[in-house]
């Protein structure tokens, strides 16, 4: 079915008539594209019941896409549809920093209020959203030094936001008084000028400091201006456009910014790079058209000098607005930046919270990413529990290893960083890096860290892949119900108060109308040990060749083997005899650091407690309780082509 001819001589189906079709010519556009395009029929699903709209050209041709969505939503009864309410934002970039001759002239200022005139007649509430760097004021010819009074005449018409003082990169400043000092002369001059300075908004210099984020920017921001909304084109990727995010970090909320073919070396209308016909295609139904479509809520940036000159920019948002407004249904309004932001996360509130990825694994984002920073040293190991199954002992013999550092402790989490499960993720990248020392990152030593929480976490995979996608990620299973009771043991004797009031059967046997705080604890308690669950969700995000599963029992029992196998999944050289490092120490019972001598070092009396058996109506109801899940486990493990623990197998017999 590819063209009008073949499809009207078509018969789709001669016992469901009537099939309704459409035929639409290609009749616009450029003359390679005038042959007849066959098109978009519907079936109306009398003979079988489902209804169809099949496409006879692919999705190619503009106006096909449109009529596929349409198509999606007429088909599900408006379940898949888009809403039509589009809203647009236009900032200009760059107010007072164009180069000479490639300013704005008063004639430009006149025309950019004509169109904005015109540009609200078709977008509610449309306004040019002007971003000044007030230390380029007046630095034009004496014609385009005109232009900046008129601007400034005319402030009352435009909505305004601050950008930096000088056009300097904000990453480029590792001190937050250098950059408020900055700051503070915009604003000083926006306050002689009578420019607004309550938007709340503002953007960065080649986006420098937004993503990655430059922690001075975000404070110097929120104290000088209150800036509560930016843009950016860089979260998490440039490319592919479709694929940007937003998110909130210290209260900023930060938004896609779409990309609309203007940039500071695209100055004449005439010289566009790919000639005009190529922004005329973007225009009328390619990617410019497309990105509105596309896009609930579009944040353009634009630059001072498409203004001027032969005024790129005004044809182009006038062209494209007016295309839209011809061909679709759509309803463009624009509002200020704060409500735009307000309205994209009441649509996609998942996106709010943040998720880091390595500065250094994208080359823009090195580019803008602080010489004062780092990221080499970052973690190329991460041991993620779950609790109570030895991971602190392995910390320990894998801080033994020359090839291998630790991160730091941390004053308020202690030994365990707990970044990607909890709220300490959303203090940001630098929060973490600081655990993790530049020099790390020269020497030869692989840092590591270690949080017990990680491996049951609900975000942790998806956030540890997004920033460490290639580290070797380490899990210890021991027996599912004996991790649940030492795990009752640790919390009751850290004086958790539910703990302290119930039992521990009276814990695992609690059912769903018991009250919240028991439900809650017994949720806590047996849900790491679904282990098949969560060992799925790492497989989601990480191959398994990056898994490393270790029986817990056999690290207890016989270290010195575990550290060998484990050294070589990990490729460490030098290969170390983890017989000499380690010793059972009778007392303690447990495998300990030889310090000097015969002496060893163990870890404390929290680790290895003396607590009684558990009851065997518990380890009766658990047996039972876990079953499937560690059915699924010891499928899991065969199927991964690794070992199945001794526990598991136990655990599986029917004794
Ligand atoms: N070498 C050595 N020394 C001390 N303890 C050892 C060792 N090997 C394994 N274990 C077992 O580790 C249990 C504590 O597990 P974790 O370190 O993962 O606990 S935590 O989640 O970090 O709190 C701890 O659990 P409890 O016996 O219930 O205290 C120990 O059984």
């Amino acid at each position: 079915m590819h063209t009008n001819l073949r499809l009207k001589n078509a018969t789709l189906n001669p016992a469901s008539p009537p099939v309704a079709w459409a035929v639409r010519q290609n009749d616009y556009g450029s003359d390679e594209n005038r042959s007849p395009l066959a098109t978009v029929i519907q079936d109306h699903g009398r003979l079988d019941g489902v209804q169809r709209v099949l496409f006879g050209s692919g999705l190619q041709f503009w106006l096909h896409r449109l009529l596929f969505l349409d198509a999606l939503s007429y088909l599900s009864h408006g379940q898949l549809s888009l809403s039509l309410e589009r809203w647009i934002l236009v900032d200009i970039d760059d107010i007072f920093v164009g180069e000479r001759g490639t300013r704005l002239h008063e004639e430009d200022v006149s025309a950019l209020l004509a169109s904005q005139a015109a540009l609200q007649r078709l977008v509610t509430g449309f306004r040019f959203n002007l971003g000044f760097s007030a230390k380029y004021y007046h630095h034009g010819t004496p014609l385009e030094n005109r232009g900046d009074d008129a601007l400034l005449k005319n402030r009352e018409h435009f909505t305004w936001f601050c950008h930096m003082w000088n056009h300097q990169q904000p990453h480029l400043y590792s001190n937050v008084t250098q950059l408020e000092t900055e700051m503070m002369l915009n604003k000083q001059f926006a306050i002689e000028h009578g420019i607004p300075t309550n938007s709340c908004y503002s953007v960065s210099p080649h986006h420098s400091g937004v993503y990655p984020v430059h922690e001075p920017l975000y404070e110097a921001w929120r104290k000088v201006w209150d800036v509560k909304v930016t843009s950016t084109e860089e979260y998490p990727h440039l490319r592919p456009a479709r694929l940007r995010r937003g998110f909130r970090h210290r209260g900023v909320m930060v938004l896609p910014r779409q990309t609309c073919g203007l940039f500071t070396h695209t100055l004449l209308l005439e010289r566009y790079p790919g000639g005009r016909q190529r922004l005329d295609r973007s225009i009328q139904g390619g990617e410019l058209f497309q990105t509105v479509i596309n896009n609930p809520i579009n944040i353009f940036m634009t630059h001072m000098s498409n203004y001027g000159n032969d005024r790129l920019a005004l044809y182009t948002f006038e062209s494209v607005v007016k295309f839209l407004r011809c061909w679709t249904n759509v309803r463009l309004a624009s509002a200020p930046p704060l409500a735009l932001a307000d309205k994209y996360f009441q649509l996609r509130p998942d996106e709010l919270n943040p998720l880091w990825g390595n500065p250094c694994d994208d080359v823009r984002h090195r580019r803008i990413w602080s010489r004062s920073k780092w990221c080499g040293s970052l973690p190329r190991v991460l041991v993620v529990g779950p609790q109570k199954t030895g991971s602190t002992a392995l910390h320990t013999f894998l801080a033994l290893h020359p090839a291998l550092a630790p991160n730091l402790p941390s004053p308020s989490t202690y030994e365990e960083l707990q970044f990607f499960n909890n709220n300490n993720y959303l203090k940001g990248l630098d929060w973490y890096l600081n655990f993790f020392p530049a020099s790390l990152s020269n020497s030869s030593q692989i840092s590591f860290e270690k949080s017990a929480t990680y491996f049951d976490g609900e975000l942790v995979p998806r956030r540890a892949h997004a920033l460490l996608p290639t580290a070797k990620i380490i899990i210890i299973l021991i027996s599912p119900s004996k991790r649940a009771y030492s795990w009752y043991q640790h919390i009751r004797s850290h004086g958790d108060p539910v703990a302290k009031n119930y039992t521990f059967h009276t814990i695992i046997t609690a059912n769903d109308s018991a009250p919240k705080p028991l439900k809650d604890l017994r949720n806590r308690c047996l849900n790491p040990g679904k282990y098949s669950h969560h060992l799925e969700r790492w497989l989601a995000e990480y191959s398994a060749h990056q898994l490393h599963v270790i029986d817990g029992s056999l690290l207890r029992a016989e270290p010195a083997a575990v550290m060998n196998t484990l050294q070589k999944f990990l490729k460490l050289t030098p290969l170390i005899d983890y017989n000499k490092l380690l010793k059972y120490d009778p007392k303690k019972g447990f495998f300990c650091q030889v310090t000097s001598g015969e002496k060893t070092k163990c870890l404390g009396k929290s680790k290895g407690r003396i607590y009684p058996p558990m009851e065997e109506r518990s380890a009766k109801f658990l047996k039972r309780y876990y079953t499937p899940h560690n059915t699924a486990l010891s499928k899991l493990l065969v199927r991964l082509g690794r070992p199945v623990p001794q526990w598991l197998k136990d655990e599986l017999s029917n004794g």
